[in-house]
């Protein structure tokens, strides 16, 4: 590619010194892999890899001005002040110092005995101030950062960047120039449209988006057009008729009735197929079901549990999706198209019914769970299916999950919806959002950093400040020459300051970047979408189906079971729900319905043993419950009252039809 280069050695490698640690040198190393930091110490190596699919951005910022309040007398005070930086051009920079600062935000993966894993924020500050002029130093600093986002986004880095004094615009990436002339970043790429509903769940999907998911998309310096929903399908209708090509995906922040809206407003577009194909869907689990992101986060074997939105946020940061499959429903009076589920009796009647309790949060579905186990029904109806070729039925008893040693959920209840993620939030007073929102400065959104937990054997903790040495005023000569600097060059070698836990001042509360959205360009404010009124028919497009109408009869190939059930609740993710693996065999596209079956005369104890089991998928080991992959299934019950959802929704009590659609759909993913 024009520009580009392709790498097998290091991209970029540069040796620092820390300035309180006399002995000690880093050799830092920009690979296709990631940034490897080699720490020699008093003849000990230590090697530490921060993967490239870890890092989530990183910027190029200036010394802050020191203002009146930095005179404090107090020494903690002088250096957290000494410390600050903001973009170069925002007027408060401290033109006396001539140093530029890169900032590199990761996510990493560490394990602690009794938590197990979860993803910690790593924030690695390289000063440059090698060269005796601001602006060559900025250029050094630009250069590592431009190779940096071209190896997170897989793409070459440009020759530009390895040659010392040329200027370039990235190959079909954000046209980042790192010349002294232009030095700005300025990103061509499309927002994130975000469509987040302030009624889902427990209602805090405002303070979450706020407080979890902007300091994220800040670091990773990707703009977003937010828009809050003011009624039950007013994501779907935005969807349906806005101009949704302008976006580079839909982030929903909410349940998976929000996602459910989103992906129906796609098959209500005449050009629904281009729609699927080019937007993809992700999702920030607000809701108090959030099946879909935990799959996601399931399949990508990231460990959801411990921080759902930071590592559902990730999951939409890195801007690539994988396809997933949905399934077409049929019922008498409608088309839909399902991501999750189709159910009938048992958990259907546990998720309707409960809504009663919405107030109380996940806890309903259990003591929903439970009063459902007392009271409990039989349905009489006709299951037909249309078996997976080659699959064959066990007696009742389903193939062996094989990712049950995967789950680290918890659920000590019987719900079949649980966690919702937000146990732990903390409400900020400025989170009020306008309807149509724009992205907020970088200054305003970061939190400062919580206690982490951090390996002090590890070559870093939780951050890293680098330096590059001016060779005059505070620079100690004595640890540039005994870590191998060797004074003849036009330039001093860089140095890492500090490894420390302090070295968070580093963090980038005191930075500002601005992140503006026009609220114009998304093709109208949004408000003009009024409520759908109950006479409201909006045709559905998308793939046409290949089955017989509800009022012909089944193929006559097909399986039938004529009798009486407690549930039939098919899914084609692995998780209903965070706390429920109901499917642990399926993929996002293996290209199958996962049918479950319980039909009348299973016990009160060994429904109990199933519910119990949904946690950790052994409820497939209840004798009674009957797992069939099919890629069709009819649903047909008799006279009487009920109800059968679809992605938790409640659809027509009546007649239904689904059939498997292949990789129909797209969702963002790492
Ligand atoms: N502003 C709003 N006021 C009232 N209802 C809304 C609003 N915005 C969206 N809705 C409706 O709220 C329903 C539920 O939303 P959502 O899925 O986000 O939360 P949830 O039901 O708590 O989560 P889950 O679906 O995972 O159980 C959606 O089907 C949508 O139609």
């Amino acid at each position: 590619m024009e520009g580009g280069a392709v790498r097998v050695g290091p991209v970029l490698e540069e040796t620092f010194y820390i300035l309180s640690k006399k002995n000690t040198v880093y050799r830092v190393k920009l690979t296709e892999k990631g940034l490897s930091l080699q720490k020699e110490s008093n003849g000990n190596t230590k090697i530490e890899t921060i993967r490239i699919n870890d890092i989530v951005g990183c910027r190029c910022m200036r010394s802050k001005r020191k203002t009146g309040a930095s005179c404090v007398c107090h020494p903690s005070a002088i250096r957290r002040n000494g410390l600050r930086v903001v973009e170069e051009n925002s007027g408060e920079q401290d033109e006396s110092d001539i140093s530029a600062y890169l900032y590199i935000y990761a996510y990493v993966l560490k394990k602690y005995k009794m938590k197990g894993q979860r993803r910690e924020r790593m924030t690695i500050t390289l000063r440059f101030r090698s060269f005796d002029k601001y602006d060559d130093n900025m250029r050094e600093a630009q250069k590592w950062r431009v190779a940096v986002k071209c190896l997170m986004r897989h793409r070459p880095v440009p020759r530009c960047v390895l040659l010392a004094g040329e200027t370039d615009v990235l190959p079909g990436l954000e046209a980042v120039r790192w010349c002294p002339a232009s030095r700005s970043s300025v990103s061509e790429e499309k927002k994130l449209l975000v469509l987040l509903n302030p009624k889902s769940g427990p209602g805090k999907a405002r303070e979450m988006f706020q407080q979890r998911v902007v300091p994220v998309l800040a670091e990773a310096e990707l703009p977003y057009d937010l828009y809050v929903t003011k009624h039950a399908n007013y994501a779907r209708d935005f969807v349906r008729t806005k101009d949704i090509y302008q976006w580079r995906g839909v982030v929903v922040v909410g349940g998976d009735g929000i996602v459910f809206e989103v992906f129906n407003g796609m098959f209500e577009r005449p050009d629904w197929e281009r729609a699927v194909k080019e937007v993809p869907v992700g999702v920030i689990p607000c809701g108090s079901g959030n099946g879909l992101a935990k799959t996601i986060a399931y399949a990508m074997e990231e460990p959801y549990d411990q921080n759902p939105v930071l590592i559902s946020t990730l999951n939409i940061v890195k801007c690539r999706s994988m396809p997933m499959d949905l399934v077409r429903v049929e019922t008498k009076t409608q088309i839909l198209f399902s991501f999750l589920s189709v159910g009938w009796g048992f958990l259907s009647d546990i998720d309707i019914e409960s809504e009663r309790l919405r107030a109380i949060g996940g806890q309903r579905f259990t003591i929903w769970s439970v009063a459902r186990l007392i009271g409990l029904r039989t349905y009489r109806g006709k299951l037909w299916y249309l078996p997976l070729e080659g699959y064959k039925s066990q007696g009742g008893t389903p193939p062996a999950p094989a990712f049950l040693t995967r789950s680290t959920s918890h659920c000590p209840t019987l719900g079949a919806k649980g966690d919702d993620g937000l146990s732990d939030a903390h409400v900020h007073a400025h989170a009020a959002l306008t309807p149509v929102h724009s992205s907020l400065s970088f200054h305003d959104c970061i939190t400062p950093d919580g206690d982490r937990n951090g390996d002090a054997d590890a070559v870093i903790s939780e951050s890293l400040s680098l330096e590059t040495a001016l060779g005059q005023d505070d620079v100690d000569a004595e640890s540039v020459s005994e870590g191998g600097g060797s004074g003849q060059r036009p330039r001093l070698d860089s140095y890492y300051s500090a490894t420390s836990r302090r070295s968070t001042y580093f963090s980038t509360t005191g930075s500002s970047y601005q992140s503006l959205v026009d609220s114009a360009s998304a093709g109208g404010s949004g408000s003009e979408i009024e409520p759908r009124g109950p006479a409201s028919s909006v045709r559905m497009y998308g793939p046409p189906s290949r089955l017989p109408a509800l009022t012909q009869p089944a193929p006559p190939h097909w399986k039938a079971i004529d009798g009486e059930f407690v549930m039939v609740h098919a899914s084609y993710q692995t998780h209903l729900g965070s706390d429920c693996l109901f499917a642990p065999n399926s993929k996002l596209a293996d290209g199958i319905i996962w049918l479950l079956v319980i039909r009348a005369g299973i016990t009160r104890a060994q429904l109990l043993q199933f519910l119990l089991g949904l946690s950790s998928g052994s409820h497939l080991t209840c004798p009674r419950a009957e797992m069939i992959p099919v890629t069709a299934f009819r649903l047909e019950p008799e006279a009487g009252t009920g109800h059968m959802t679809v992605d938790g929704e409640l659809v027509d009590y009546g007649p239904i039809q689904a059939e498997l659609m292949p990789s129909l759909a797209n969702v963002m993913s790492r």
